[in-house]
């Protein structure tokens, strides 16, 4: 990843740098030794899965009985998950972009900090230090999630680690008061469902899956999008993914013509609780049992390939379809990975963000109507204000 860099303070190639382009997501374990850490990791996570008061002992059981199964998983895909990979090469990529679209802010410095995954946010806060933001020294750094649509379970989360590391590296007071003089200075990409580089990169996918097919049926394929579902109790205390995410396919089917049919369904759902659906899984046989045979999935929610569309929808969803009688007609579209398209959409979203002098959006000020976490709280008012009292009043 980044390579040392001057101390910010000497720094002389442009007025305001270097600044960290710091990419957050999820992760995911890059062999199958690192899949017990991924998931006790992920089950430790109350704003993922909140387990009550048990959390530290129900957390650890649950993850080491899944452990085996979600290991033969990423096996089956190749034994690893793919996204740190194409996360260090997205960054870098954009970087090299915004070196020279936004001379004032340069150098840019790619960073990755993963929720379950390393490198982990505190790895990274580390690498900061190291590369000289920071530690009195001052600095700027952008936390962008890699997530398009906004989800407390996912940008949420990972938000308030890192306004947990902050604190605990940062503030000499470990409160939410002014930063000490010369820490880092925040500010947030919190969300971007609806840019229209990620739209158009979406539907350059999609078109060309299309175009796999015999130009006759080619306009009533049916477009599956298909997202990672969340419990309805998340669902109900008002998180603004699903929202997000259906403005997502809304402009992708506009820049697409509205050319075929389409639903937006979810998938990935884990244990008894309700989901909201309809699911993935369902919706396809039950199509194929309609006579609907030509079916492309398009995973809408996640900006590289993980065992959700390597395994799940690969392995299983088209896998089974071809069972039932599909004969290849049901496909995916690729995931943006190294799409160049989506890489210019990253950067063209940066720039404006580095530009514009915005700390993070309006939308981060309002929680959940149903949220009582104080860490929400907490996290909103820093990022928000950065500590300054003229924001914390809208801090809802
Ligand atoms: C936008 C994407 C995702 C949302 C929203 C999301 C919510 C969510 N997830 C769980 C529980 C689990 N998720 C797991 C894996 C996993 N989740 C996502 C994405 C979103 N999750 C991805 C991409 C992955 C796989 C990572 C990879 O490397 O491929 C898992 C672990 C796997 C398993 O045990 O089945 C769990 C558990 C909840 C509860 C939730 C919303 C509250
Ligand atoms: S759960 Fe959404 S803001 Fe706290
Ligand atoms: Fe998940």
């Amino acid at each position: 990843m980044a390579t040392v860099v001057p101390p910010v303070t000497q720094d002389s190639t442009s007025k305001n740098g270097p600044t960290a382009m710091v990419f957050m997501n999820m992760g995911g374990p890059s062999t199958t030794d690192e899949v017990g850490d991924f998931l006790s990791r992920l089950f430790a996570d109350a704003d993922l899965i909140p387990l009550g008061p048990l959390q530290n002992y129900l957390g650890p059981l649950i993850s080491r009985r899944r452990t085996p199964k979600i290991k033969k998983q990423y096996a089956d895909i190749g034994g690893g998950s793919p996204i740190r990979k194409w996360s260090e090469y997205q960054a870098e990529e954009m970087c090299k972009i915004l070196d020279k679209t936004n001379t004032e802010s340069a150098p840019h410095k790619p960073y990755v900090a993963f929720r379950y995954a390393n490198p982990l946010t505190e790895e990274m806060y580390n690498k900061l230090f190291e590369d000289g933001f920071g530690k009195g020294r001052g600095g700027r750094a952008v936390a962008f999630t890699q997530y398009p649509q906004y989800s407390c379970s996912t940008t949420g989360s990972s938000l308030n680690e890192l306004w947990k590391w902050r604190q605990r590296l940062e503030s000499p007071t470990r409160s939410a008061d002014a930063p000490a003089e010369g820490s880092i200075q925040w500010s947030v990409i919190d969300r971007w469902p609806t840019h229209p580089g990620l739209v158009q990169a979406f539907a350059e996918n999609i078109t060309k899956r299309l175009e796999s097919y015999p130009e006759d049926i080619r306009d009533s394929v049916v477009l599956l999008y298909s997202a990672h579902s969340l419990p309805m109790s998340v669902v109900n205390r008002g998180d603004p993914y699903p929202s997000e995410v259906a403005a997502t396919v809304w402009a992708v089917q506009q820049a697409l013509g509205h050319r075929n049919p389409y639903r937006l369904v979810w998938q990935s759902q884990v244990g008894p609780s309700a989901w909201l659906g309809a699911q993935t899984a369902e919706t396809v046989p039950n199509l194929i049992k309609k006579g609907q045979k030509d079916i492309v999935l398009i995973p809408i929610a996640f900006t590289s390939d993980h065992i959700e569309t390597l395994f799940e929808i690969d392995q299983e969803v088209i896998h089974e379809a071809d069972q039932a009688g599909a004969d290849g007609r049901v496909r995916r579209a690729e995931s943006l990975n190294g799409s160049p398209t989506f890489i210019k959409a990253l950067a063209d979203l940066a720039g404006s963000h580095l530009k514009s002098g915005v700390i993070c959006s309006k939308q981060m000020g309002l929680r959940c109507p149903g949220c009582k976490s104080e860490r929400c709280l907490e996290q909103k008012r820093f990022f928000m204000g950065q500590g300054t009292q003229a924001n914390e009043a809208v801090t809802l």
